[in-house]
């Protein structure tokens, strides 16, 4: 799948843009704040419905407006030269309401978008993947579980699980515990469900990696890499025995302990973790290769190739790593978006050695 036509209004500096993006390659070029990045976080809203840097959605809409739209069709090559478009919009506005629309009708979900539009960003925040808390990673991994299963339900399962899990947290703050008991037969439940997920796509996406890793860097060929699903309660207890167990404390806690909400993932080189061992760049090539298992797993599951999103690719990785990254990308058939400063332009030429489209960006406006 690919973006043949991308509208943005009223995104940062972007107060109106028409692109019609190459199926591939894209090239998003400009100086600073002329808005090459508003071009990524329009496409990344589409996906998401919101920023991919910690932007509110409030601060992507343009000064002075009430909300943002976004609209793109995209094509899917449905044989060797049957083309299907479908068309898919967002706006979104400053009070928090959202409109859906997907073939010109309105939707009622976020997810009913977000499933028909898998993309994956590289910025400067990848890295938060290793480096910051556990909700960056669970965040992933249900992205993950979301585009792999393909199933609507699981959207549901993980609101549910979130409203339930509130529901007895609030139940634990009055401290009557019969109310509390009320909710645990479904946590239980969904709590398993959960579980039951993440450990099955951590075990695909642990067996990618050590196809990708290896690809992207050579250095660690030899030393094994690990993805370890780290469950949020001690899993050799049974879950609805835990929380019996726990309940004191978690009166005292006002808060449920033990949990799928608790749940982490290792990241680990030679039983070590990542965090630890590997350098910045290191740690931006191993988030690739995490990145580029995702997308197969995506692609089997859907036969759907996913959006890529690099903002400000020359800054992020090094020559070699660029060359990878392309090279794999492109035997992947994946559509990219790059945003690069005017001065880096040459070098990344110079490494993509097929078709490409560049787009030139100056105060919010395509110059090309
Ligand atoms: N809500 C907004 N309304 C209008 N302009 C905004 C808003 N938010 C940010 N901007 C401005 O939009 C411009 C474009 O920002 P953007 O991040 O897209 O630039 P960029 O080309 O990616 O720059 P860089 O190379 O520095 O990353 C910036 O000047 C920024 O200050």
């Amino acid at each position: 799948m690919y973006i043949s036509k991308l509208a943005i209004h009223q995104v940062r500096n972007i107060s109106s843009m028409e692109i019609k993006p190459h199926p591939y390659c894209n090239i998003i070029v400009g100086e600073n704040g002329s808005g090459k990045s508003s071009i990524l976080e329009a496409i990344h809203v589409l996906g998401f419905g919101r920023s991919f840097r910690k932007s509110k959605i409030a601060e992507l809409i343009q000064f002075g407006c009430s909300e943002l739209t976004v609209f793109a069709t995209a094509d899917i090559e449905t044989s060797i030269d049957l083309i299907e478009s479908s068309r898919f919009g967002i706006r979104k506005s400053k009070t928090g309401e959202s409109e859906i629309r997907i073939q010109g009708n309105k939707a009622r979900r976020l997810s009913q978008l977000s499933s028909q539009f898998p993309i994956i960003s590289f910025t400067s925040d990848s890295l938060d993947l290793i480096d910051a808390g556990p909700s960056i990673r669970r965040r992933f991994i249900d992205w993950l579980v979301f585009h792999v299963k393909r199933d609507i339900e699981v959207a549901a399962i993980y609101r549910d699980f979130d409203k339930v899990l509130e529901q007895r947290n609030e139940a634990l703050k009055k401290g009557k515990r019969q109310e509390i008991r009320v909710w645990d037969p479904k946590l239980i439940e969904l709590n398993y469900q959960i579980a039951q997920m993440r450990s099955e796509i951590i075990e695909q996406l642990n067996s990618e990696m050590q196809g990708y890793y290896p690809k992207i860097e050579s250095k660690f060929s030899e030393v094994k890499s690990q993805l370890q699903y780290k469950q949020g309660w001690n899993s050799d207890l049974d879950y609805a025995l835990l929380l019996d167990n726990n309940l004191d404390m978690d009166i005292r806690r006002k808060s449920t302990s033990a949990g799928s909400h608790r749940d982490d993932i290792y990241f680990t080189l030679d039983e070590k973790p990542v965090k630890n061992i590997l350098s910045r760049g290191e740690s931006k090539r191993f988030v690739l290769a995490l990145l580029l298992s995702a997308e197969r797993l995506i692609d089997k599951a859907n036969d759907k190739n996913c959006i890529w999103i690099f903002d400000d690719i020359a800054a992020e990785l090094d020559l070699e790593s660029l060359k990878r990254t392309f090279s794999v990308s492109h035997d992947l058939k994946n559509q990219m978006f790059f945003t690069c400063i005017e001065k880096d332009l040459p070098l990344i030429q110079q490494v993509i050695d097929y078709e490409h489209a560049v787009f030139h960006v100056k105060h919010g406006q395509l110059v090309n």
